[in-house]
């Protein structure tokens, strides 16, 4: 893998789950810097070599590779601290904000050439994260190649030619994790009072989950819908279960969930 130095700007959830990744993948610590307002987020780092020069216009000088990674609230105040002291014109400008356009990323850095926005999600931190990508057309093949092998370092890609498509992108890969977890802890919820140990109760979560993602992941031959009718008896427990998923419209309140976070997302790209 080509190995560049990077700033990350921001280093909260998504830039420590990324650079955590990186590291258990073998990118060198002194590479990458850190730059946060919080003192706490960069005690995360203090054990793992990794760079936390707080001067900004110095980290930002000295690397190869900046990685936009606050709210994207904060992207237009933080972008204004450095966008007029630091010339981007050599340097490769990835944005992991959600619903920030990369023509909106060109104007608040008015120097940078090189924009990729990217939408990754957290499951980077364990190497089976699942990110979109896309390139301005000034982004040359090489620029585009070591932004892919950084994220297929922690996971899958996924390019698009349309710009649009990272609102889909959010919604399917960026915020699904969240959807997992919350499916896994209704379950859990269900089970408390059943007698099972807390700990007894996630293991079986847990590991369900982890062998249902598996069985895809393995049989790209069946369908999900296939996957779903062999785990399910004609008259049996599964049946009963997905009845009531059925009953309260389960389908359409997650096709509802999925439509609810591309129009967030669009509503950003205006609103940010
Ligand atoms: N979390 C996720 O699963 C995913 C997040 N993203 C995107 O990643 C970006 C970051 O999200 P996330 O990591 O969750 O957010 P966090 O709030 O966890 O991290 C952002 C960090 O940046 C800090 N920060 C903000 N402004 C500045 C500044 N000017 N200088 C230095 N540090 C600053 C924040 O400090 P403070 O708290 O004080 O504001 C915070 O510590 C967002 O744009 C989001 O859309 C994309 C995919 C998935
Ligand atoms: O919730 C959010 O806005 C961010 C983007 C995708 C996941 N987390």
């Amino acid at each position: 893998m080509q190995q560049k130095s990077i700033v990350f700007i921001g280093g909260g959830n998504m830039a420590q789950a990324i650079i955590f990744g990186l590291l258990s993948k073998g990118y060198p610590a002194q590479l990458i810097n850190v730059c946060d307002r919080n003192p706490s987020k960069l005690a995360l780092f203090a054990h793992k070599e990794v760079a936390i020069e707080q001067d900004k216009e110095k980290a930002l000088q000295q690397a190869e590779v900046v990685v936009l990674a606050v709210k994207p609230q904060a992207m237009a105040e933080t972008c204004a601290e450095f966008a007029s002291a630091v010339d981007f014109s050599d340097k490769l400008v990835i944005s992991i904000a959600a619903g920030i356009s990369c023509a909106r990323l060109a104007q608040l850095l008015p120097s940078a050439q090189a924009i990729i926005r990217v939408m990754p999600n957290t499951p980077a931190l364990v190497s089976e994260g699942m990110t979109g990508l896309f390139a301005t057309e000034q982004v040359n093949l090489p620029l585009k190649q070591f932004a892919q092998q950084l994220f297929s370092a922690v996971g899958q890609i996924c390019w698009v030619d349309d710009e649009q498509q990272m609102h889909h992108i959010t919604a399917a890969a960026g915020s699904s994790p969240a959807y997992f977890f919350l499916f896994m802890e209704a379950m859990a919820q269900a089970l408390a009072d059943s007698g099972l140990e807390p700990e007894q109760i996630r293991l079986l979560i847990q590991q369900s989950a982890l062998g249902a993602a598996k069985m895809v992941v393995d049989n790209p031959q069946l369908s999900l819908s296939q996957l779903r009718e062999n785990v399910t008896s004609k008259g049996g427990t599964t049946a009963a279960a997905l009845q009531v998923f059925q009953q309260h419209q389960f389908t359409q309140q997650v096709q509802q969930a999925m439509q609810a976070c591309i129009a967030r997302s669009q509503q950003m790209e205006k609103q940010f």
